[in-house]
């Protein structure tokens, strides 16, 4: 009979600082030497986050995704709590998550893609077409911008002004909230001119343009035709026929712009950044996007690019209760992270990790519990399919439109910015404009955008 150890796993033994100053600057390393020493479930201490579990086994990561809600928070002991709101999906946990998450599923189901497909390439068009050819620039600007006229489009159905208006003042917002996040003590609103008080007032104008949108949306005639995921908000009810409140929708429309806009604007930088690197792969899906029919290879692609560089380093769960899990009888207090980068990287999962290999991709659904790029179980990622269409569409705009030349220049390191992590120099590239007959045979709606 195998015993269960009551307490942690072990783990390095040095001090907490000198733990948390390699977490900051040199994540990776750290934790692929951590687990060569202690395998694949080891403990670290850290300033912020405290005890934290790290975890990149698969049976152990299922085991982990599929415990019981009460058991395993990943809401009410987020910092982003404060930042988003009460209902923000990433801050709640247990019935009030499952009853939140329900509300917003049915737009996010793939049969729904279709209608946002044509909007993002009309954004990714206009965006694309500006790009400076003939220089070095970094695409990670115009990936941004992309990703968050997608979001502000598709999700919170704005156009015209309030477009314009969200689209400058969110970016600043959330911004501003990634750095509270971190220093609850400044979260005190000490005034207008004092960080905190500065990002609540910011929140109250964005909170005034998102009620005249779900206003103007519980008053549109024609709200039973519209697909934006503010007007399916407005129409969905809870099992008691009750519908969504404003201040609900409010928190869960900011909720997906701060999990959906930079997390994918850097995987496509990251894109940018591995295919300019390897060429072979770049020229097959050239050849892919002019043949105009079918795009296996560039979903392949994407995986690829999402197990090499996860933007998103763990999943976290904290226990409420003790859990059992590899051996060890966790107590309740401990963050578990659950780390993609660690698991990616296990050449037991992926033989030869260190290659960028589309191939091994090609036409396979990936492992529920070794590619984790989006979490898991009930909170996986709720944008997982809206992001990859939404990824997919703009590398076969940008492919089309623009010759990405290679480099042999070194990969850029990682950087960490405020959630996800990003290539150093922004996926920089020289880009030349293809001829117009290219463009045009790639397909009928990217030439006609
Ligand atoms: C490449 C792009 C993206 C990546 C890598 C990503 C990654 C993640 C990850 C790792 C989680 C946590 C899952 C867990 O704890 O098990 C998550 C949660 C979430 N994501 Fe994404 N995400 C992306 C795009 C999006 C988009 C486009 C949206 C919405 C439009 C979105 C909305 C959300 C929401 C609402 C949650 C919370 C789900 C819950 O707690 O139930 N994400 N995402």
């Amino acid at each position: 009979m195998s015993t269960v150890i009551d307490g942690l796993p072990p783990g390095p033994a040095t001090p907490m600082p000198l733990q948390t100053l390699a977490m900051m600057t040199r994540q990776r390393p750290y934790l692929e030497r951590q687990r060569r020493r202690h395998g694949p479930m080891f403990s670290l201490r850290l300033a912020s986050l405290g005890r934290m579990v790290v975890l990149s086994d698969p049976a152990l990561i299922k085991h982990t995704f599929t415990a019981d809600a009460a058991t395993l928070h990943a809401g009410s002991r987020s910092p982003l709590r404060r930042i988003l709101g009460d209902n923000s999906l990433l801050g709640i946990d247990e019935d009030q998550h499952l009853q939140q998450r329900r509300l917003l599923l049915p737009p996010f189901k793939g049969q729904r893609m279709k209608a946002y497909e044509s909007l993002i390439e009309e954004i990714a068009v206009e965006e694309i077409d500006r790009l400076p050819v003939g220089v070095e620039i970094a695409t990670a600007g115009a990936m941004q911008r992309i990703t968050l006229r997608a979001i502000l489009r598709a999700v919170f159905g704005a156009t015209g002004a309030r477009l314009a208006r969200l689209e400058a003042l969110l970016p600043p917002w959330t911004e501003l909230g990634q750095s509270l996040s971190r220093f609850p003590v400044v979260q005190r609103d000490l005034g207008r001119r004092s960080p905190w008080g500065r990002f609540l007032g910011m929140r109250a104008e964005i909170d005034g343009i998102l009620d005249t949108l779900i206003a103007d949306a519980r008053s549109d005639p024609e709200l039973g035709q519209r697909t934006d995921v503010l007007a399916l908000m407005v129409q969905a009810r809870r099992v008691d026929g009750s519908p969504m409140t404003a201040p609900e929708i409010r928190d869960q429309l900011v909720t997906m712009l701060a999990a959906g806009h930079e997390t994918t604007a850097h995987t496509l930088s990251w894109a940018v950044e591995r295919l300019r690197r390897h060429p072979g792969v770049l020229a097959r899906l050239v050849a892919e996007v002019d043949a105009g029919e079918g795009k296996a290879f560039r979903d392949a692609t994407i995986r690829e690019v999402q197990r090499m560089r996860p933007v998103i380093a763990f999943a976290g769960r904290h226990t409420m209760k003790p859990f059992e899990v590899g051996g060890y009888r966790l107590p309740p207090g401990v963050l578990i992270g659950l780390s993609a980068g660690l698991t990616h990287y296990d050449p037991r999962l992926f033989p030869d990790p260190e290659r960028f290999d589309p191939q091994r991709f090609l036409d396979v659904v990936p492992e529920t519990y070794t590619w984790i790029p989006f979490g898991g179980g009930i909170r996986r990622c709720i944008g997982a399919t809206f992001a990859h269409m939404e990824i997919d569409v703009v590398l076969r705009v940008l492919l089309s439109r623009v010759e990405l030349v290679p480099t042999t220049a070194p990969d850029e390191p990682w950087r960490f910015r405020g959630v996800a992590w990003a290539p150093a120099h922004g996926g920089r590239a020289v880009l030349r404009r293809r001829p117009e007959s290219v463009t045009r045979a790639a397909g009928p709606d990217v030439a006609a955008a």
